[in-house]
C-alpha cells in the first residue's frame, strides 16, 4: 500500500491508542490466571491479535469485544499435546511465549513472518542448550520443555523481552529461580512494566538489586480486570508533530506511566498537562544528545525531531535499533537522505544536523515493512514543504491500524493511493 503525504498544518486533539506492550502483558497474564479476567481499552493490531491467537492455541478462552477481551485462563504446565502457533511479526509475542511453551514436555512450534526469525534468539538458545532441552530455529521455531528452576544469567544488551518471557513463566515452576542480568542492562523500563503487570495478577517477584531478580516458584496467576493505558511509543509521533507545528492535545495518557518511551516529552520544551490531557505546542527546537538504550522504539521519530531541530542531534546507544522489524538506523538514514537531510551513522549512533524546512520534488520513501519507519516518515512529510509518496504503508497495522485516519482527523493530508 502506498500513501501520498502532503504539507499540512495540524490542529486539535487525538486519542492515543492503548499501549501495545501493556496489552500483550495483560492478555498473557489473564490467559494464565485461574478464572475469568477482562482486559479493557485494547487497541487491536496485528501484534496483539498474534498474542491472542497464541494464547488461545495454548488453551485460553478469549472473547474479543470492540475494545476489550474477556479471558478465561488455562494451565500451560498441563499441556499434553504438541501445539503450533503463529506469532506473525511480533517479537514480543514470540519471546514472551517461548518459556511458557517450555513449561510442558510437549513440542511447541512457533512460526513468524517478515524479519521475525532473523531477530536474535541466542539468549534462549543458550538456556535450552544448558538445560539439554530441544530448541530449533530455522524459518520457524520448535521448542520443548520442561524448563527447570535455575539461576539464569543472561545478557541485558540484546533484548529485555527474554527477561520478560522468563518472568512470566518461572513463577509457575515448582521451585524458586533467579535471574542475573549481565550488564549493560538495556530497555529495563519494559521489565518494570512486566513486574507491574505480574503484581497486578498476584505474582510476586523480588528485585534484590538493579540486576538481580528472585522468583519464588509454585505461584498462581489470579484473575483480574485491568484497563490498558495509552501508548507512549505511539504518543511520541504526535509529541514530535506538536513540537514542530503544534499545538496538539494528546488524550488517554498517564503522566505517571512506567513506560520508558515517556521520555519523549523530555526532548521537547512546550508541554502542559491538564488532567490526562497533554498539550504539546511548537517551540524553537535545538539539537541535543539522546540516549536510546532504554527507549529504542523512539529512535525513528526522534530522527524526525532532530531533522527539524536547529543544530546537531546525537542519538546514542542505538545499536539495538538494527535488530527490530528493520535495521532502523540504516532505514532512517536511507530515507532521510532522500529529503537531503544531513544524517550520518555509526554502528550505534545516529547524527543529524537539522534545519527548519525541507522541499524536494518527487520524493519516494520506502517503508522497509516497518511500522515505525512508515509512521516517522509520515510525520516528516506532514511538516515538509513538498509532498512525498511512502510505500509499505500497510506496515502500520502491526501496531496502529488507524494511524492514517487519526492523522487525517487532525488535518494531516494523507491520501491512500
Ligand atoms: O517488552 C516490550 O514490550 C518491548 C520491548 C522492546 O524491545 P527490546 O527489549 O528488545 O528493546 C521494544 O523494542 C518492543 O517494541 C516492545
Ligand atoms: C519492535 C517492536 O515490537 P516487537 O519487538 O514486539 O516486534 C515495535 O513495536 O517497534
Amino acid at each position: 500500500m502506498k500513501v501520498k503525504v502532503s504539507p499540512s498544518q495540524v490542529a486539535g486533539s487525538v486519542a492515543i491508542p492503548s499501549s501495545k506492550s501493556l496489552a500483550h502483558r495483560a492478555i498473557i497474564c489473564a490467559s494464565l490466571a485461574q478464572g475469568t479476567s477482562t482486559v479493557s481499552n485494547i487497541t487491536y493490531s496485528k501484534d496483539i491479535d498474534a498474542t491472542i491467537a497464541c494464547m488461545e492455541a495454548l488453551g485460553a478462552k478469549i472473547k474479543k469485544q470492540e475494545t476489550s477481551c474477556i479471558i478465561t485462563g488455562t494451565n500451560v504446565k498441563n499441556r499434553t499435546e504438541p501445539v503450533s502457533m503463529d506469532c506473525n511479526e511480533s517479537g514480543s509475542t514470540l519471546r514472551f511465549l517461548i518459556p511458557l511453551c517450555a513449561l510442558s514436555n510437549q513440542k511447541a512450534t512457533l512460526i513468524g513472518h517478515g524479519r521475525l526469525m532473523q531477530r536474535p534468539m541466542d539468549v534462549y538458545a543458550k538456556i535450552f542448550k544448558e538445560q539439554q532441552l530441544s530448541f530449533k530455529q530455522t524459518d520457524h521455531m520448535e521448542v520443548c520443555g520442561p524448563l527447570q528452576p535455575s539461576v539464569y544469567k543472561i545478557r541485558g544488551d540484546i533484548s529485555s523481552q527474554f527477561i520478560t518471557g522468563l518472568l512470566l513463566a518461572l513463577p509457575l515452576l515448582a521451585q524458586d529461580s533467579q535471574i542475573e542480568i549481565i550488564p549493560p542492562y538495556e530497555s529495563k523500563s519494559y521489565v518494570d512494566l512486566t513486574l507491574q503487570m505480574l503484581k497486578t495478577f498476584g505474582i510476586i517477584i523480588h528485585q534484590t538489586d538493579a540486576t538481580h531478580y528472585q522468583i519464588p516458584g509454585h505461584q498462581s496467576y489470579l484473575a483480574k480486570d485491568v484497563r490498558v493505558e495509552g501508548d507512549w511509543s505511539q504518543a511520541a509521533f504526535y509529541t514530535v508533530l506538536g513540537a514542530i507545528q503544534g499545538p496538539l492535545t494528546l488524550n488517554n495518557m498517564k503522566a505517571d506511566s512506567l513506560q520508558g518511551d515517556k521520555v519523549v516529552i523530555d526532548a521537547i520544551h512546550n508541554k502542559t498537562w491538564q488532567q490526562d490531557h497533554l498539550i504539546i505546542d511548537r517551540a524553537p527546537l535545538a539539537g541535543q544528545t539522546i540516549d536510546l538504550a532504554n527507549c529504542p522504539d523512539l529512535g525513528p521519530i526522534l530522527c524526525i525531531l532532530a531533522a527539524y531541530s536547529q543544530g546537531t542531534t546525537h542519538l546514542i546507544h542505538a545499536q539495538r535499533l538494527r535488530m527490530k522489524e528493520s535495521d532502523r538506523i540504516a532505514a532512517m538514514e536511507e530515507e532521510l537522505r532522500k529529503w537531503n537531510v544531513d544524517v550520518s551513522s555509526t554502528y550505534d549512533t545516529i547524527t543529524i544536523v537539522g534545519k527548519e524546512t525541507y522541499r524536494k520534488d518527487g520524493v519516494e520513501i520506502h517503508g522497509h515493512n516497518d511500522h515505525r519507519i512508515v509512521m516517522a516518515m509520515t510525520i516528516f512529510g506532514l511538516c515538509a514543504q513538498s509532498p512525498c509518496i511512502i510505500d509499505d504503508a500497510q506496515a502500520i497495522t502491526k501496531s496502529y491500524p488507524n494511524f492514517f485516519q487519526d492523522i487525517q482527523a487532525i488535518g494531516g493530508k494523507v491520501e491512500i493511493l
